[in-house]
């Protein structure tokens, strides 16, 4: 039997909180058409482009959330120019996210952090204090601080709020006052309605890329304003800010089946002995302190996925030992396989502590498909009878192992397949009975 796996040890990062914002509409432009013989032509702004969204995909290659950052910036759309000249688009920025990652939608933070202070850290050098001439900061590293700084600390100037931009030094009498914009360019009827929160499982690749922060629209050249009324408008609409949205992002990786048992009890040893993955063994409780993914390769090209996880104790839910956390890991798995002891005095009391640890995470843990390996039963004194009490206590069924001398390995692999698939089945004809009755119509 031959296996690869994805190693996902080191800086393991399940969860993650990250803030979008989708780029900014390029500005529209004013400007007429200028030519020999003729003075004053016909406007001919171009639009601005549409600022790029931000949007997430799956890329099977990712295992950890460890290369998410916690800000994605879409770039803005290009201003558009004269001779109708239209702007580009800003391209989108995509995020790829492991398999299984669950993505929530938050509120956003009461007041946000300003750039300055988000930026700042004890190692980073001092902050730019914003002097008259640091609006030209060209440092590099600076700009972004500085124009921070500026943006803050600025007078709101009636023409920054305005959404039109202006032909050089045209004054706004009230001309623009009356002008009734284009639907989408009008604030939001009532901007205090709560918008329904966006909430996605990125279960695999074959999913399209979804949108978390749209674009801002790009702004209309003047020629759009112009009017029998008014032949040659001198404003333009300004692109629109890009969304801004935060995210919690929390990886639940699916594996066909995940491994559960008490610190030490050989649950990386198996890993180890069904697949070629190499996670740390060791005598001594918690020496898993990451989950690992392996995948068990079967003589007929099929292929299983199995999660090790760190070894729960009595009082997980209470965060003792590793606490709860990894279970995320294996909440999603097709079949759950306890690992004990059984060269342990009393495995049974072992089984009891995991049921209970998972009943006390989620009760519907306890109703999967399940499988106990019997581990270290090479140690024949106590094992062969700590077997066969264990057998009176469950009505799961129980492989005796030698995960380390890799003995009844076959056995046990065989067995879990035949669970994972009769588990697949199952779960297809209830969702084949739900998309029934989902589309049953009455006559
Ligand atoms: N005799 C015997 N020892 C075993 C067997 N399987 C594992 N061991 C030993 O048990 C110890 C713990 O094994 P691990 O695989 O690290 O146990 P674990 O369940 O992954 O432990 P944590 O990662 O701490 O939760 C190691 O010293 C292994 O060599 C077995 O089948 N027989
Ligand atoms: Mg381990």
């Amino acid at each position: 039997m031959l296996s690869n796996v994805t190693n996902k040890g080191g800086n393991f990062i399940d969860v993650k909180r990250i803030m979008v914002r989708g780029g900014k509409g390029g500005n529209g432009c004013v400007s007429f058409l200028r030519e020999k013989y003729v003075d004053v032509g016909p406007p001919n702004g171009g639009n601005g482009g549409r600022g790029g969204s931000v949007r997430v995909c799956v890329d099977p290659q990712e295992s950890t959330l460890n290369y998410i950052q916690s800000q994605y910036r879409a770039p803005a759309g290009i201003n558009g120019a004269g001779k109708s000249k239209h702007g580009a688009n800003g391209d989108d920025c995509v995020l790829r996210v492991p398999p299984g990652t669950v993505i929530r939608e938050l509120d956003p933070p009461s007041k946000p952090p300003t750039p300055v202070t988000a930026l700042s850290s004890s190692s980073s050098p001092p902050l730019p204090v914003a002097t008259e001439d640091s609006n030209d900061v060209t440092v590099k590293g600076f700009r972004p601080w500085a124009a921070a700084i500026a943006d803050e600390q600025a007078t709101v100037s009636p023409k920054t709020l305005s959404p039109f931009v202006y032909y050089s030094d045209w004054e706004d009498l009230g001309e623009t006052a009356n002008i009734r914009l284009p639907p989408q360019f009008r604030p939001r009827r009532d901007p205090a309605l709560p918008t329904p929160k966006l909430s996605l499982d990125m279960l695999d690749s074959s999913q399209d890329s979804v949108e978390l922060a749209k674009g801002g629209l790009g702004g209309l050249g003047n020629p759009y304003f112009a009017s029998s009324t008014n032949r040659s408008p001198k404003y333009a609409l300004k692109g629109l800010m890009g969304e801004q949205r935060w995210f919690e992002l929390e990886l639940k990786t699916i594996a066909d089946a995940g491994l559960v048992g008490l610190p030490n009890a050989g649950k990386s040893t198996f890993l180890r002995a069904v697949s070629n993955a190499h996670p740390k063994v060791a005598p001594y409780p918690f020496t898993t302190l990451n989950p690992y993914l392996g995948t068990i390769d079967y003589d007929d090209r099929a292929q299983l996925t199995l999660a090790d996880i760190p070894g729960l104790i009595a009082g997980a839910h209470a965060n003792h030992g590793l606490g709860h956390q990894f279970l995320r890991h294996v909440e999603r798995s097709h079949v759950l396989v306890y690992v004990l002891d059984i060269g342990k005095p009393s495995p049974w009391d072992d089984l009891a502590i995991l049921q209970r640890e998972l009943e006390l995470y989620s009760a519907d843990l306890l109703h999967k498909p399940a499988l106990i390996v019997g581990n270290k039963a090479d140690l024949t004194v106590p094992a062969k009878d700590n077997l066969k009490r264990l057998q009176t206590c469950t009505d799961i069924p129980i492989v005796p192992v030698s995960a380390l001398h890799r003995k009844n390995i076959h056995k046990v692999t065989y067995l879990l397949r035949d669970k994972v698939e009769s588990a697949k089945k199952q779960q297809q004809q209830v969702a084949a009975l739900a998309d029934d009755t989902s589309t049953a119509v009455d006559i």
